[in-house]
């Protein structure tokens, strides 16, 4: 991947972090206060994570950052219903990374 896909995450990253609806996405579900998440969800994923993962230069390419973004969003759905106020955050989230990925250049 070259310098202008590794602009376009930072890019991105920092709008996902920033977005009002971004608030259950923001650091590691606490699995201690989640009851069933440990045994459900086989590979969590959060927004600090993939800032970290960014920042030590961990992502080989668009893909595997994209992958990361879609796990977020992937485990939500699975966990929570449809009509709750994080399942409705993670379908808002996921229709904003898909409109704005596909803007940028
Ligand atoms: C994204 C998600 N999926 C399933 C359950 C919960 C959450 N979000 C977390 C929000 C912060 C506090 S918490 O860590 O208890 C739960």
């Amino acid at each position: 991947s070259n310098t202008h896909g590794l602009t376009k995450c930072r890019v991105l990253l920092a709008e996902l972090e920033a977005h009002p609806d971004a608030w259950p996405f923001l650091t590691p579900v606490n699995q201690k206060a989640v009851p069933g998440y440990r045994k459900v969800i086989k590979k969590p994923m959060d927004l600090s994570t993939i800032r970290e993962k960014l920042t030590n230069n961990q992502y080989l390419n668009l893909e595997t950052f994209i992958a990361d973004v879609n796990l977020i969003f992937d485990n939500c759905e699975k966990f929570n219903e449809d009509d709750s106020e994080i399942g409705r955050g993670g379908h808002s989230m996921r229709r904003f990374f898909d409109k704005r990925w596909t803007e940028l250049l």
